[in-house]
């Protein structure tokens, strides 16, 4: 669980958060959404410690960020599976390699080992059999999995995923939704998703951070989210032409 308390950033004129408190679950699918520059991106840094807040805490299981020592940020770091925009593989190494990655940096063992482990998430996520191949040489949506793959390679207790699904067709975007939800509840992480995607909020949308102008302006999940007549929300969500559909049947009874 991570909890944010009354959390405010700014940048030299710009208050960006104003005070946010939202609880992210364990075993969860917790998504951050709201308008372009409503603070999602500084909420997510803050919480990677890249940016410094000026109040507030970052709780990590109970624990507050700010009280931790050089050493504690380093364990924190190791325990946090990240997925970035675009799924940032290196180029110049193989999908075994790029999934081999965060083992090398952050544990010690044999490569015979490591390699053992990269051959289990390769697996998990579909892609046995594709080890030796380079980034080019796969489908964007194989390099999703790929860069998921990477993420939970050494078991993380967190998954911070920045815009999954920018670039995909829905329906891959679907499966690559599916497979973050599964593995969270499979690995029981407290996962966080930045996301623009309605499909994602219905899919995955289990607890919901609603960001407007730095301010937590709405929480709930992917059905209350359909009832709510928080105008910021419904100006939001509703001007994605899905949502209109699904309100639609539903004022109809279908
Ligand atoms: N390092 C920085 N220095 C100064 N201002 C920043 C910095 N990072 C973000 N901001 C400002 O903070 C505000 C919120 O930005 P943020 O990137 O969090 O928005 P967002 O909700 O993630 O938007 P998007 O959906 O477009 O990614 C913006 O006005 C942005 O210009």
């Amino acid at each position: 669980m991570i909890e944010i308390k009354d959390l405010h950033k700014s940048f030299a004129e710009q208050d960006v958060l104003k005070g946010v408190n939202f609880v992210f679950d364990t075993g969860k699918t917790n998504l951050i959404i709201g308008q372009s520059g409503s603070g999602k991106s500084v909420l997510l840094k803050s919480m990677l410690g890249l940016f410094t807040p000026e109040k507030g805490t970052i709780e990590y299981d109970g624990k507050p960020y700010s009280s931790f020592n050089p050493e504690q940020k380093r364990d924190l770091r190791k325990e946090i599976g990240m997925l970035f925009q675009g799924g940032a593989l290196f180029d110049s190494m193989t999908v075994e390699e790029n999934v081999m990655f965060p083992l090398r940096m952050f544990k010690k063992g044999r490569k015979k080992d490591h390699l053992e482990r990269v051959n289990e998430v390769l697996e998990r996520v579909n892609l046995t059999g594709n080890g030796k191949k380079f980034p080019a040489e796969i489908s964007g949506g194989m390099q999703k999995r790929v860069a998921i793959a990477r993420a939970i390679v050494n078991k993380p207790k967190y998954l911070f995923c920045d815009e999954p699904n920018s670039g995909l067709d829905p329906k891959t975007a679907t499966v690559i939704d599916n497979l973050i939800h599964e593995l969270t509840v499979e690995y029981d992480i407290t996962t966080v998703v930045i996301t623009h995607d309605m499909n994602s909020v219905l899919e995955i949308g289990e607890n919901i951070a609603f960001l407007k102008d730095g301010v937590l302006a709405w929480k709930g999940d992917k059905s209350e989210i359909f009832k709510t007549d928080n105008e910021a929300v419904t100006d939001f969500v509703y001007s994605s032409d899905l949502f209109k559909k699904v309100k639609q049947a539903q004022l109809q009874g279908l």
